[in-house]
């Protein structure tokens, strides 16, 4: 649907109630995680929930937004038993033993190397997560594949660019990569890659092997005093910059949007791009492979530099225009280049750029240490298995961060915003939602109230009742975009003390729409409006329309509106025990007495249409309607 479209609800009750067939497509609640403090943010905030019993926000918030089936099942087999429905992770590229036994330990583990896009295509539907390296193009044509079953994707490395992040978000799957733990073997490999390029160690080793003596041939250039630019000031750079300085080197880096004061830190010097270029002896790439940074080394970089400069690359081959680099090397403009990573991998045979003598070269190694690999392994298990459970990662790369502390407050809250949403969808009669919005009373001031977490919730709970999409954090607002939905926030300051609670209360309205329940519109009329509060950690709906009411959200809900006069609440009851319908509350708010009332009744299974049918013919019952939440 075009962005621009609206966003049509069916008017069939049926289908307003209706969930779409998710059964092969469980979603999760992403959460973060901090890499090594696993769950220890997690558990320990012990809420009430309505029959009494304590839960975890961990697992309040995971059944808040799981589906239909948690990720890890048990289900009943032939024999009667008890069997374990495991997670099947597809892990396509080596990795480290001690992430795999990680795995090993939560899911069935399917190391498949080497396989065709055909072939991961053709598996990647039977699987909930796939974790690659660098040589696994995870396109949208396997997103497409996986139909809705892929939930995570681990990058056990840094660059990501390899993995179609427009395409997972879209499939509302999460990827996460592993950025720590091979930053060191990386910058040990650039500055193996420098110290070897500097005094022609490849070129030198290979004519010995030839049976060659040519020492006047390779003599080559000191490191002390040179200055070299770091172009990138990340993880990497800096510490090939720090090593840089040990070497006795003057570091200039170019980056721009590192820190001063952690170059001046290291005791690098943070320039312009322009003049990184110009004056360095030797540059050293360290940032991603991005649109803006593809081909920044170019014919027109490469004759800004300083004659007879030297370039090490261990960022990612594409951000070298490589045949500009031929070219720079012919002329010699480039005097000597060691590259650690290509455009394509590997190069082709007769590269030009590979076979250059100027040129030494490494086939993709900056991360290949056995220690790098282990931690990569090990990072990377940790966040699949986390995003599996329903965490987010804290180094997921797309979806909002959202800091452990504030998830533990929201927590009860996400399961208030859905519910809030599911009801003020099904209360929409016929036409198209174009713009909902969502008003917070809170004590907080309104920076410090991060509400993304419960407007994908909500947005969840308007979307998923009616369409084939499913929700969660990682793609709730480009669905919502997509269906031409507009949600507006509003914080409202409410004086109820700061530290009490974060979130006074959610009010959801649907303005422009026809309510099937006009009692669910806001006194002006103009819109339906609904108000959920959180009561001893319980969700309750507190207003319908203009009525107060105080209903616990569970289950499935009548609502009636009806003339307040004594025997109603007995001839409804009587006529749901009739055909067997279990009543679970009922709750009667008015506006003046003996004048109109909503009667909410909570039911544990949903009345057939002719008892509701009936239900409406009861005298004084003026309108109603089923939800189901
Ligand atoms: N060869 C290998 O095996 C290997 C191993 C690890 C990392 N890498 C690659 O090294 C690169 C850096 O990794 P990292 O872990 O340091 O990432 P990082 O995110 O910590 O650092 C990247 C830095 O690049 C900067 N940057 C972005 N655009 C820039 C631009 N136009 N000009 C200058 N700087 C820019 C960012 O601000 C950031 O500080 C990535 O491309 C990664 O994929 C390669
Ligand atoms: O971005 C990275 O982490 C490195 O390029 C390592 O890639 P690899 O996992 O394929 O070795």
């Amino acid at each position: 649907m075009a962005a621009t479209s609206c966003f049509s609800p069916s008017s069939t009750f049926s289908k307003l109630i209706s969930t779409p067939n998710r059964s092969s497509n469980p979603t999760f609640l992403p959460l973060l995680r901090r890499a090594n403090s696993v769950s220890s943010s997690f558990g320990l905030i012990p809420l009430r929930l309505s029959d009494g019993s304590q839960s975890s926000v961990n697992h309040i918030i995971k059944n808040a937004i799981t589906i239909d089936s948690p990720i890890t099942s048990s289900s009943k087999n032939q024999n009667g038993t008890l069997s374990s429905t495991k997670p099947t992770i597809l892990v396509s590229e080596k990795l480290g033993n001690a992430g795999l036994e990680l795995l090993k330990q939560f899911g069935n583990v399917d190391c498949s190397y080497d396989l065709s896009q055909a072939e991961l295509c053709s598996k990647i539907s039977q699987c909930d997560a796939l974790i690659v390296r660098s040589g696994t193009k995870v396109t949208r044509e396997v997103f497409e594949a996986a139909q809705g079953r892929l939930k995570v994707v681990g990058r056990a490395g840094v660059g990501i660019d390899n993995v179609d992040l427009q395409a997972a978000t879209e499939f509302g799957c999460l990827v996460v990569n592993a950025p720590t733990a091979n930053t060191i073997a990386a910058a040990e490999h650039g500055i193996a890659l420098l110290s070897a390029m500097a005094r022609n160690i490849a070129q030198a080793d290979a004519s010995v092997k030839a049976g060659k003596w040519q020492r006047n041939k390779y003599v080559g250039v000191s490191l002390v005093g040179k200055t070299i630019a770091v172009m990138g000031f990340g993880k990497v750079g800096s510490e090939v910059a720090r090593r840089a300085k040990g070497l006795g080197m003057h570091v200039i880096a170019h980056d721009p949007y590192a820190p001063a004061d952690r170059a001046r830190a290291i005791g690098a010097d943070l320039v312009s791009f322009e003049q990184a270029i110009a004056t360095a002896d030797f540059i050293s790439l360290h940032m991603p492979l991005t649109p803006n940074t593809s081909k920044l080394f170019n014919d027109e970089t490469f004759g800004k530099m300083k004659k007879g400069v030297r370039i090490i690359n261990v960022a990612r081959g594409g951000v070298i225009d490589e045949d500009a680099l031929v070219r720079a090397l012919d002329s010699g403009a480039v005097a000597q280049a060691a590259l650690d990573v290509f455009t394509e991998e590997p190069p082709p045979k007769d590269s030009k750029l590979v076979q250059h003598e100027n040129v030494i070269v490494t086939p993709h190694l900056g991360a290949s240490t056995k220690e790098a690999q282990e931690g990569v392994a090990i990072e990377i298990a940790e966040a699949v298995i986390g995003a599996l459970q329903g965490e987010l990662s804290s180094t997921a790369v797309n979806a909002p961060m959202v800091p452990p502390d504030v998830l533990s407050e929201l927590a009860p809250y996400v399961v208030l915003a859905e519910k809030l949403g599911r009801i003020a969808v099904q209360l929409v009669a016929g036409s198209g939602i174009k713009s909902v919005k969502v008003v917070y009373q809170t004590p907080r001031a309104p920076h410090d109230l991060d509400t993304r977490l419960l407007r994908a919730m909500i947005t969840k709970g308007i979307i998923e009742p009616i369409s084939n999409s499913f929700i969660n954090l990682v793609n709730a607002d480009y669905v919502a975009k997509e269906k031409g939905l507009r949600i507006s926030e509003e914080k409202l300051l409410n004086d109820s003390p700061p530290e009490s609670t974060p979130v006074h209360s959610i009010q959801v309205q649907i303005a422009n729409v026809q309510s099937k329940f006009d009692s669910a519109l806001s006194e002006k009329g103009s819109e339906i409006s609904i108000e959920g509060k959180v009561k001893d950690g319980i969700p309750m709906l507190t207003c319908i329309g203009s009525f107060d009411v105080d209903v616990s959200l569970e289950g499935n809900i009548i609502l009636c509106r009806q003339v307040d006069q004594p025997g109603i609440v007995g001839r409804v009851g009587t006529l749901l025990g009739e055909r067997n319908v279990n009543v679970s509350f009922m709750s009667v708010g008015r506006t003046i007495q003996r004048e109109k009332a909503i009667m909410a009744i909570g039911v544990d299974e949903e009345p057939d249409k002719d008892t509701l049918k009936k239900i409406g013919e009861v005298p004084a019952v003026e309108e109603l309607v089923f939800l189901k939440l």
